[in-house]
């Protein structure tokens, strides 16, 4: 069953669209996260579905019920959804059980208490119910807010960049933790953010939006593997523009001559992406393979960057594993992983074709 759908929704700032979607939809107990550049239309998305905007056009639904077409429109009072946004601070004023207790007026005051010290409970905040915010870190913080987000029991859970207030070390745990409940209690989430990784890491499924409109939407797997355009490919990892000559079905370039598919033989191609994990290096140096000169060597622990300079001066990064590291100076014959290669065509290079079928060397 989908907790939200937006269908053909348009909303302008000034005139100008901020959002223009034509279907997205929150399936029940998924987390959808809502990824892209700056001002692409995240969290004005995200607001439409709260109630904060209305949109200008097309349906925005949950669990089946209208909240906003151009007949009707619910507030965000009345759309049970929760909320957690980053600038949705504790009230410094309240405990942490009179935070979690705020939005339960509906119902009497032991049932508040018996509700907030459950939802305190779920989230191992118990023992600070009668804390002050200011008393606890920024983690803990997290967890209280995500526990006054849940105890009313939304249909959905709205989240804006909610772990970025976060140092690197903490996020990654606050994140986790606030994974695994959100999963156990079987919530539906849909959340922003600007972190390719921190998608990756939370969604079910992502969204990545470019100019108000959705460009592609699926599994991390699907966005980073198959890529519908080269914003894509390079919005979700990094990727090397590697030079390319056609030449009949032959595409000739400084790794390689890669042999692709006939239907692509009207297209002009200028450049293949090629992710740093598909660059290998061969066992020995073989002359009539690739072969570069290693000019940064760096051990990032779980793996390391090596950047080959070629004989013309063109320069690729590639990763692997950190066991066995190229030094500075080192010869080194190299080959590709086609899985990890990405040739584009059409106007702006915007149409993802197909991937290669071989690679010759
Ligand atoms: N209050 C506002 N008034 C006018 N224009 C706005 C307002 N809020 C957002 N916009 C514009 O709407 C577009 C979408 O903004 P939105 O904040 O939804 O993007 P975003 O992807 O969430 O960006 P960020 O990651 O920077 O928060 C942008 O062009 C932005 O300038």
């Amino acid at each position: 069953m989908s907790n939200l759908v937006f269908r053909n929704v348009r909303h302008q700032y000034d005139g100008e669209n901020s959002v223009d979607i034509e279907y997205l939809e929150v399936g029940a107990g998924k987390l959808v996260c809502l990824l892209g550049p700056s001002g692409c239309g995240k969290s004005t998305t995200l607001r439409l579905a709260a109630g904060l905007e209305s949109p200008l056009a097309g349906e925005i639904s949950i669990q089946g019920e209208v909240m906003a077409n151009d007949r009707v429109f619910v507030g965000p009072e009345d759309r049970r959804v929760g909320l957690m946004f980053q600038d949705y601070a504790l009230f410094p004023h309240l405990t942490v059980e009179d935070n979690v207790a705020f939005g339960l007026s509906h119902l009497g005051v032991e049932e508040r208490r018996a509700r907030a010290r459950a939802m305190l409970e779920t989230v191992g905040m118990a023992p600070s119910a009668r804390k002050y915010p200011h008393m606890l870190s920024g983690g803990e913080q997290q967890r209280v807010a995500l526990a006054r987000a849940l105890a009313p029991s939304p249909r959905i859970i709205l989240m804006d960049e909610p772990f970025s207030g976060l140092d690197v070390v903490l996020r990654n745990r606050v994140r986790d933790e606030t994974l695994a409940l959100l999963k156990e209690m079987g919530t539906t989430v849909l959340m922003v953010t600007h972190d390719p990784e921190e998608a990756m890491r939370m969604a079910d499924e992502i969204v990545l939006m470019r100019e108000g409109r959705i460009v592609q939407q699926g599994s991390a797997g699907a966005l980073y593997n198959n890529p519908v355009n080269e914003f894509v490919a390079s919005f979700l990892g990094e990727v090397n523009r590697v030079p390319a000559h056609r030449n009949g079905d032959v595409l000739e370039t400084e790794l390689g001559e890669i042999l692709v598919e006939s239907s692509l033989k009207d297209e002009t191609i200028t450049e293949i992406l090629v992710r740093p994990e598909a660059i290998r290096f061969l066992p020995i140096v073989d002359p009539r393979a690739p072969t570069g000169e290693v000019v940064l060597s760096r051990n990032l622990g779980a793996y390391c960057l090596i950047d080959i300079v070629f004989e013309s001066g063109f320069r690729v990064t590639a990763r692997v594993g950190s066991f066995y590291q190229p030094k500075v100076g080192e010869k080194r014959s190299l080959s590709l992983n086609l899985s990890g290669v990405f040739i584009f065509s059409g106007p702006g290079k915007a149409q993802y074709v197909d991937k290669p079928i071989s690679n010759i060397n």
